[in-house]
């Protein structure tokens, strides 16, 4: 097993402006999501895309003109199968670049996040990615999103993917310490064996601990675990990668919205 030791915090998602040294973005996808949790990836991310339709989304949830010409995307990127007429218009004459690849072998996140690469590339930086979207609806973009962030561990640092009802990330084979937000999240979480045959997993600060047990798809999972309040850490080892999940609380009602 590799020794590496990974520290997670996902202190974004309280929608703070990051520190000048973390750069972030934020992928919006072509689903449904609240204004809340929109805003606060907003404000906690420097850059912003749209994979085709997820700009449709994007326009929606700003009804007021001020408060939508204030969240223009840095780009609009896919084969634009799904961005509407007059969605489009509006951004490319606010000088938001939309830009058209017609690959059908490449779904529209991965077309964002190649342009994300040519501008760390120029950059000399890595961003985390924030994806919005992608962990519900259609199963096979579903799928899809759960296999990509799986390779993309391999050449990125950190991946996460956020909804309304989750968050989940991959967490590479090796050792890891998780912080937990009490007063975001909820208590549900699980460790996922996707696209590996078993791992070893020991865990500890949850309420249903694992040592050096088997987990695979056609065994164990450990699904609907439970966060502990008094436990700022969630602690895994797995042998290999797994994705994690934790429910995340219903923040609409949050005072900043
Ligand atoms: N129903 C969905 N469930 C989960 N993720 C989705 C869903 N629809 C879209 N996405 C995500 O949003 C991105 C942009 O959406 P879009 O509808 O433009 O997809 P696409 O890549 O053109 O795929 P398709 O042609 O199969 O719809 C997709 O690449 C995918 O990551
Ligand atoms: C084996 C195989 N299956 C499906 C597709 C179709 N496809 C995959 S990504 C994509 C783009 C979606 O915007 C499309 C149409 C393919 N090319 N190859």
């Amino acid at each position: 097993m590799a020794s590496q030791r990974k520290t997670w915090n996902v202190k974004f998602l309280h929608g703070n402006k990051p520190t000048t040294e973390c750069r972030y973005g934020l992928v919006i996808l072509n689903q449904p999501f609240s204004l809340a949790l929109l805003r606060r990836l907003w404000n906690s991310t420097q850059w912003h895309c749209c994979a085709d339709g997820g700009a449709n989304h994007l326009y929606d949830s700003f009804p007021d003109e001020q408060d939508r010409a204030s969240h223009l995307p840095d780009l609009i990127k896919g084969d634009l199968d799904s961005l509407r007429a007059d969605v489009r218009e509006y951004y490319a004459a606010l000088d938001v670049p939309v830009v058209q690849d017609d690959d059908q072998d490449s779904t529209d996140l991965m077309k964002c996040v190649s342009s994300l690469r040519t501008k760390e590339a120029a950059e000399d930086l890595e961003y985390t990615i924030i994806l919005l979207g992608g962990l519900s609806g259609r199963l096979d973009q579903t799928i899809h999103t759960l296999s990509y962030l799986h390779k993309l561990r391999k050449e990125r640092k950190q991946v996460f993917a956020i909804t309304d009802d989750n968050i989940g990330w991959v967490l590479d084979e090796g050792e890891h310490e998780i912080e937990i937000e009490h007063d975001i999240m909820g208590q549900t979480c699980g460790i996922l064996p996707v696209g590996i045959d078993s791992t070893v997993l020991s865990t500890s600060g949850l309420r249903w601990n694992l040592e050096n047990q088997l987990s695979s798809f056609d065994g164990l999972i450990s699904t609907s675990n439970h966060l502990v309040p008094e436990e700022k850490t969630v602690r895994i080892r797995t042998s290999k990668p797994v994705w994690w999940t934790a429910e995340l609380k219903n923040i609409s009602h949050d005072a900043r919205q």
